[in-house]
């Protein structure tokens, strides 16, 4: 029965025909905080309305999400940025049996071609899917990167990291394709696709590229999963091909983690890219080695829109009490501005930030400080330069 039930697996048979998205058309830049050289174009598409800004679509999100979002919102207006806010709900309902966004907030994103995104909580074992990946997947945001960089005069273990990783963002582990097959049995797909990967590959590699990191490294389990981080590897071997000035090479999960925490430097000049699980938890461990999920930001990319997020998640532990550390909702919005071409107002902030870390008189509590997160962006407005 078990065997029968396998071989049927209706439930990713029909997502795998539902799953369609556009090719990879354009060459995508992020101009990520961590990345200094730069890129040489941003395919942003929004354009300035007639009072001079750009609407930018905002999720403030759960838990944490509107303390550091009016941070944000705070030293944009200090810092005179031409953005003007359209926040959004998020709040899900069910449709068909499916969870869905509200379609104004689709509309917004769809319109403005950018978001910034607070976190979003997702209920534990039940009740409906993750909003994140959710929202990913409807704007076919496929690269997550994540760049994580030491802050200059707050010491950890580790000095000077300065890692990028790339993680698939629409599909894998992450597919939401689950199903009871018999009673005490169930059954989780992970769904690798040509597409998928060859479009956040060739966007690896192309990142790599552009910053400046000429080494492509993919992270996989292609011992155990041979067919499926098969795939990926061999997608990532071909494409190294089309870049002869990238080096390419591919490391096992496991070996990555204990390297990374043994020493991390060796991964500074590379671009990690992998499947999507493998990302979300290398990306919390690098978040780590630096400091903790207060400091390492995120952008989604896709062909259309973009969302640029933190890494960490809504923080119920100290949501509601002042306590968050806004700098990785912060970085994600300078990645944002960049993205967005607007990369003088994106100097200006970063460097008030990074001014404030060093000075280490208003740090947030994750940091070891006793500044409130109102306090932490007073503190980071006084620096904007005039
Ligand atoms: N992209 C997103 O929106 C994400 C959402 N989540 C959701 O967040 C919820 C909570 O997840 P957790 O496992 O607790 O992970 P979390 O990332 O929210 O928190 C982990 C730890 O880091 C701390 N932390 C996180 N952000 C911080 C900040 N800005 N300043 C200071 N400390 C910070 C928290 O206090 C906590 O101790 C879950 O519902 C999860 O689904 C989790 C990760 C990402
Ligand atoms: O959607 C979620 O609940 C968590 C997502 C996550 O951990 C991430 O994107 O890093
Ligand atoms: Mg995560």
């Amino acid at each position: 029965m078990l065997a029968r039930s396998l071989r049927a697996a209706p439930a990713a048979r029909q997502c795998l025909r539902q799953l369609s998205r556009p090719a990879f058309t354009q060459q995508f830049q992020c101009r990520g905080y961590a990345t200094p050289q730069g890129d040489k174009v941003a395919k942003f598409k929004g354009q300035k309305g007639s009072d001079g800004k750009y609407t930018v679509t905002l999720i403030e999100g759960d838990g944490i999400g509107p303390e550091i979002a009016q941070s944000v919102k705070d030293i944009y207006s200090a810092a005179n940025v031409p953005i003007k806010w359209e926040p959004v709900d998020v709040t899900p309902t069910l449709k068909d049996g499916k969870t869905v966004i509200p379609d104004e907030a689709i509309d917004s994103v769809t319109r403005n071609y950018v978001a910034l995104k607070g976190p979003l909580a997702t209920p534990v074992g039940k009740g409906h899917v993750s909003l994140n990946l959710t929202l990913r997947r409807t704007f076919n945001l496929f690269a997550n990167v994540r760049p994580c960089k030491s802050i200059a005069g707050y010491k950890t273990p580790y000095d000077n990291v300065n890692t990028v990783l790339i993680r698939e963002n629409t599909e894998g582990e992450y597919s939401g394709i689950e199903h009871v097959v018999v009673d005490g049995v169930v059954q989780s797909i992970k769904l690798i696709t040509r597409e998928a990967s060859e479009r956040v590959l060739r966007f690896a590699f192309q990142y790599a590229q552009d910053v400046g990191k000429p080494k492509v490294r993919v992270v996989h389990k292609a011992t155990i999963m041979k067919m499926s981080d098969g795939l990926f590897l061999n997608l990532a071997r071909d494409i190294a091909k089309e870049y002869p000035n990238v080096e390419f090479d591919a490391e096992m999960l496991d070996n990555t983690c204990l390297k990374m925490v043994t020493d991390p430097l060796p991964y500074n000049d590379k671009v990690l890219v992998m499947p999507n699980l493998y990302g979300d938890i290398l990306s919390d461990l690098c978040a780590g080695l630096i400091g903790g999920l207060g400091l390492t930001p995120s952008g989604n990319i896709g062909d259309e829109c973009s969302i640029f997020e933190a890494v960490h998640g809504s923080a119920p532990d100290i949501a509601g009490k002042g306590l968050a550390n806004p700098t990785a909702l912060l970085l994600s919005s300078i990645m944002m501005l960049q993205h967005m071409g607007l990369t003088q107002h994106a100097s200006n902030i970063e460097q008030a930030i990074f001014a404030t870390l060093a000075e280490g008189k208003a740090l947030t509590g994750d940091l070891g400080g006793k500044a409130k997160t109102h306090e932490y962006a007073a503190a980071i407005i006084s620096k904007l330069n005039a």
